[in-house]
């Protein structure tokens, strides 16, 4: 049963918007003017080195910050105007996911499915942790003993619960061995075939092709080129990436 309406999704409004994002930390310029546009069921790969403006950048959408000058958008919604509507359409994914250690799979996420508002039947949260990737053998299972990539399953079914349109993954791969990066991709294709728009901050050059439809390599707070993945190899994007920070001016804090 759903206790929390789903929100219908219109495909002619940005999932995400951010205009002309500005947002300063005493005389540190963090983001400098940040403009991103996704479509619903796009993927966007946000790169850039350390200090870029990643995470700035997901906590103003999340609403944990506030932009000094411009503002985001959610599904049309304003951050800044309407924070709890456009928080329920958010899904996210943190870095490290913490779970409750002696509940299973199902326990964990019927839990925190619960708290958003949303009651599941076995079969329901079965069905979403397929979709994560989790096996079945690992639904019944304590949460004490899974590895990064099982709590990461888990949270992203947590995610998928949420009936959210815009999902956000923070560094979604960092600590993860190859083939438990490769179910991430999997995890990000279940949402995309739920219309989620998929926003994704990462270091991870080389799962962006097989993750993304589209990439942008932020630093120092600004934008520096924006491509469609499919026009790309990944030595390509290798080599963009690198051209892109050596070509930029040097950048105060980037
Ligand atoms: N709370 C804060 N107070 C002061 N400066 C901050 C704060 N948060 C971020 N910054 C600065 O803003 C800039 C952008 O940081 P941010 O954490 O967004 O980068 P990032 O791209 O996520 O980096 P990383 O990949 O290391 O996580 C950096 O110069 C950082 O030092």
């Amino acid at each position: 049963m759903t206790l929390l309406q789903n929100h219908r999704v219109d495909a002619s409004v940005p999932a995400l918007r951010l205009h002309e994002v500005r947002k300063d930390f005493g005389d540190r310029q963090a983001l400098r003017g940040l403009s991103i546009a996704l479509r619903p069921g796009e993927v966007y790969a946000l790169l850039g080195p350390n200090g870029a403006g990643k995470t700035t950048t997901l906590n103003l959408i999340l609403g944990f910050l506030s932009p000094d000058a411009g503002h985001v958008e959610v599904a049309g919604l304003r951050v800044d105007r309407d924070p709890l509507a456009a928080r329920a359409r958010i899904a996210y994914l943190p870095e490290t996911v913490m779970l409750h250690p002696r509940l299973s799979a199902i326990e964990n996420l019927s839990y925190f499915a619960l708290l958003g508002g949303r009651r599941l039947d076995p079969a329901q949260a079965r069905a979403l942790l397929a979709d994560a990737g989790l096996q079945s053998e690992a639904h019944e299972r304590p949460a004490a003993g899974f590895s990064k990539g099982m709590r990461q399953k888990v949270g992203l079914a947590i995610a998928l619960a949420k009936n959210a349109q815009l999902l956000l993954l923070d560094e979604p791969t960092s600590g993860l061995d190859a083939s438990a990066a490769n179910d991430l991709s999997l995890g990000v294709r279940a949402a995309v075939r739920r219309g989620l728009a998929v926003l994704m901050a990462t270091h991870d050059l080389y799962r962006v092709k097989d993750v993304a439809d589209r990439l942008g390599i932020l630093r120092g707070g600004r934008l520096l080129t924006e491509r469609a993945t499919a026009e790309l190899s990944p030595a390509q994007i290798e080599a963009l990436y690198l051209h892109a920070l050596a070509s930029a001016e040097p950048e105060f804090g980037a």
